[in-house]
């Protein structure tokens, strides 16, 4: 396999192929009895693309990742891995990808870097690079200090951490992370993320899992959402925010409850405000929509007015109004599992 300008050359039985996609999906599909997990997913993942896969609980993103890693047979459809189908191409394609499952897969009573030595072994990587990967990768993740420490005595983000580190002992191409940030605390997170980062500046095809938007806002290029078992939309995190802006927030913050106001305003918008603080309201919309009913109900009720803001869209706003998933929902998958 050749690199030349960003493009991929991959031998396939005797022939050539050109090609800078590094995942392709294909119609898969994944039947468990009568259920169906994955119903019809298509896709393709950039080489040197962070690619993000979102969704509720429940809604396909493991057992997809399973599919795509060739731990799972598809009921239908195809999976290529830089331009090979995984199913032809096992031991080939399994060389240039680096899997890290939610649970570790790493051994409690080894060091870490006995930990990071031990895949390198099994991945057949030689001696001499084994240590100089294994020492580069302890730096990345900041985990020089425990490298002699068992890996049972780290930190639940120094643990995903070495876990990552582990699936990257072969220098992979492209690298499957399944949530790697949930169940860590903010600045395990942070740095995780930053890890992250740089892989993804190294060239390296990320394909990331994950329940929490914002960081499938601040780390991917693009974002697959799945409901359902089906993919809903493909898109950089600007243009799903811009698919929002159609419609605005606008929050009051008024002196006493925010009760008797919301009711009126209930009743002249035709739809319930959202009581986010005892006297914090938001009501969604447009501006030209809004503002006269807000300054009728203002005038109605003689609420009076402390604060005035008109909220920027987020993600999760993108998120509910393109899946349908309620907020309460979205609360919910933010709480995480
Ligand atoms: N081995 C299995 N046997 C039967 N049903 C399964 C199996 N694995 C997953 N499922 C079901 O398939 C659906 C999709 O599960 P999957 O784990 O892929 O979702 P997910 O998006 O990764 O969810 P989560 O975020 O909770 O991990 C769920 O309804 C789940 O119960």
């Amino acid at each position: 396999m050749i690199r030349c300008c960003n493009i991929l050359i991959a031998q396939k039985k005797e022939e050539w192929i050109v090609t800078s996609i590094a995942i392709k999906a294909e119609g898969l599909i994944k039947r468990y009895g009568d259920l169906v997990a994955v119903n019809g997913v298509s896709f393709d993942v950039e080489e040197g693309e962070l690619f993000g896969f979102l969704g509720p609980n429940g809604a396909g993103k493991t057992t997809t990742i399973r599919m795509l890693t060739g731990l799972s047979k598809p009921t239908a459809g195809n999976v290529e891995l830089l331009g090979l189908d995984i199913k032809a191409n096992a031991a080939t394609t399994k060389g240039f990808t680096g899997v890290v499952p939610e649970a570790s897969n790493l051994y409690d009573e080894l060091t870490a870097l006995e930990n990071l030595l031990f895949m390198g072994k099994l991945y057949g990587v030689r001696r001499r690079e084994r240590y100089e990967r294994a020492g580069a990768l302890l730096e990345l993740f900041r985990l020089q200090e425990k490298r002699d420490r068992p890996f049972r005595t780290l930190s639940r983000g120094m643990k995903r951490s070495l876990t990552i580190a582990a699936a990257l002992i072969h220098n992979p191409k492209i690298l499957f992370l399944d949530e790697p940030t949930v169940g860590l605390d903010v600045m395990a997170a942070r740095s995780l993320r930053s890890a992250i980062r740089k892989l993804r500046d190294q060239g390296m095809t990320i394909f990331l899992t994950t329940h929490y938007l914002e960081e499938a806002d601040v780390l991917c290029d693009r974002i697959a959402i799945i409901v359902r078992g089906q993919i809903v939309v493909v898109e950089k995190p600007e243009e799903l925010k811009k698919m929002a802006t159609k419609e605005q927030a606008i929050e009051l913050t008024i002196r006493g409850s925010a009760s008797i106001l919301a009711e009126r305003l209930a009743a002249l918008i035709g739809a319930k405000p959202i009581i986010v603080g005892s006297n914090t309201l938001r009501c969604s919309g447009t501006a030209n929509s809004l503002l006269p009913h807000i300054c009728r109900a203002i005038q109605d009720t003689g609420a009076e007015i402390e604060s005035v803001n008109t909220i920027k869209p987020t993600l999760e706003e993108a998120f509910v109004r393109i899946t349908g998933l309620s907020s309460t929902m979205m609360a919910m998958e933010k709480g995480g599992k």
